[in-house]
């Protein structure tokens, strides 16, 4: 069994620890204290669009001095779906489409905006955008559906994976 991550504090899915910037922190960057994916600021803009600074670490260079997709692509998942999670609501991930326009540079200034397309029932069709600063030109596209969750989420996981 694998050891709890003492990170997790209680349900504190409404208000995660956030860095000076506002970056809400997930579990294993709560240890870091900072994002590891090297989102700086985070923002919820009074339109309702989600807002975020960001440049990718060294660490994660796919080709020379470009991100790995894999990076561009677990980006759009965190910084969409913490539009949810600054109207203090948890969800998770259903889907996740994304379009790769452009080689993402490795350690230069980039910026994500996030927005909510439509909402049905418990579904969050959210969209996104990652761009190039300071010109603006646009590297990524992204949309999904986000499940809004209750805080028993995780629990009844570990009940179902106890079973597996
Ligand atoms: C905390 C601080 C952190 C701090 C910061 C951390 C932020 C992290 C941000 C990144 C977010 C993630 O990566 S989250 C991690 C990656 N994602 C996951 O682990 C999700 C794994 N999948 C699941 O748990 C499940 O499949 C669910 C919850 C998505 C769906 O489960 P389910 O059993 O089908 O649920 P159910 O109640 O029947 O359905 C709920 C609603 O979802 C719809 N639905 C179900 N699947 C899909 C689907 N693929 N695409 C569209 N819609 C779907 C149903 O039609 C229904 O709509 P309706 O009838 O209600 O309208």
């Amino acid at each position: 069994m694998p050891t709890p991550n003492a990170q997790w504090a209680g349900s504190d899915f409404q208000e995660p620890p956030r860095t000076t910037g506002g970056v809400a922190l997930c579990g294993a960057c709560r240890a870091a204290g900072a994002c590891r994916l090297g989102v700086d600021k985070e923002r919820l803009g009074a339109d309702g669009v989600a807002w975020f600074e960001l440049a990718c670490p060294r660490s994660q260079e796919g080709g020379p001095n470009v991100a790995h997709g894999g990076w561009t692509a677990s980006v759009m998942d965190e910084c969409l779906g913490h539009l949810p999670l600054l109207n203090r609501v948890l969800s998770v991930t259903a889907e996740l489409t994304v379009s790769f326009v452009k080689p993402v540079p490795v350690e230069r200034p980039v910026q994500v905006r996030a927005w909510v397309e439509r909402r049905e029932g418990s579904r969050w069709y959210i969209a996104g955008e990652m761009t190039l600063l300071p010109g603006g030109a646009v590297l990524a596209r992204a949309s999904g559906v986000w499940v809004t969750r209750d805080p028993g989420h995780f629990a009844r996981h570990e009940a179902w994976l106890a079973e597996q």
